[in-house]
């Protein structure tokens, strides 16, 4: 594989590879998607494609890399159980909190990482916030009625605890962006989050909603890349998977 050349690139490469350490043979794992993810699944396939892995992945981006890639993917039903799942974040805090779906995966993402025993996140050090909400919230929304829904969300972000209520319509190029699963994205321009468990259980309650990408207490740790190749680690430290 070529090496990174960007400050950046090195950083979510130095995640990626970090984190084959937690990859044992025989594992049944989770494969995340974005351009830290890509990183990781040409490690394995490069590293660990002769390993017994099992992999299940979150996007038909993520399928496709990791079959060229020579990995043995499944089906999440066809594997039920995964041991582990390694995966990119938008921004996440210090209690491990993420936004998640800046590449529009963020439904089949989290299925998968509610599927597994564990979570391990990879990011460069630009993902690590304080406070959530700086990168604007993606909420996967069904087409049907897709304005009513927005409408929904603008009438429930007027009471909510954030800075900005901006939504609107993903778009790729000059269409509507599509998820995997047929679905709209509203992105969110909140600014901060104030309450993200509320926040995400209000819309989540919303007619319309598919999904949030709000993932609360489902990484357990964060391998986070730095811009000189090293690596620091963020670990959850309480509060069960839910
Ligand atoms: O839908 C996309 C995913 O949630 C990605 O994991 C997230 O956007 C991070 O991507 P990247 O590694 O490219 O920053």
């Amino acid at each position: 594989m070529q090496e990174p050349t960007t400050p950046a690139e090195r950083a979510k490469f130095a995640a990626a590879r970090r984190a084959l350490d937690y990859v044992e043979p025989g594992m049944r794992l989770g494969l995340g998607t974005g351009s830290t993810a890509v990183f990781l699944v040409r490690l394995l396939g490069e590293r660990m494609a002769d390993r017994d892995l099992l992999c299940v992945p979150t996007s038909s981006r993520t399928a496709a890399l990791a079959t060229e890639c020579g990995l043995n993917v499944r089906a999440l039903e066809d594997v039920d159980a995964l041991d582990l799942t390694i995966d990119g974040a938008d921004e996440f805090d210090p209690g491990l909190t993420l936004i998640k779906g800046g590449g529009g995966s963020l439904l089949q993402e989290k299925i998968v990482a509610a599927a597994s025993a564990r979570m391990v996140v990879i990011a460069d050090e630009s993902k690590a916030v304080s406070r959530l909400g700086a990168f604007p919230l993606p909420v996967e929304v069904v087409r049907f009625g897709w304005r009513s829904t927005m409408r929904h969300i603008e009438r429930l972000l007027a009471t909510e605890d954030v800075d900005g209520r901006g939504v609107r319509r993903r778009t790729a190029g000059d269409e509507p962006f599509v998820t995997d699963e047929g679905h709209f994205i509203l992105d969110l321009d909140l600014g901060r989050i104030g309450d993200a468990p509320g926040l995400a259980r209000r819309l989540d309650s919303l007619p319309g909603v598919v999904e949030t990408g709000l993932f609360l207490g489902l990484a357990d740790a964060a391998i986070v890349g730095r811009e000189d190749g090293g690596v620091d680690f963020v670990e959850r430290v309480s509060g069960d998977r839910t």
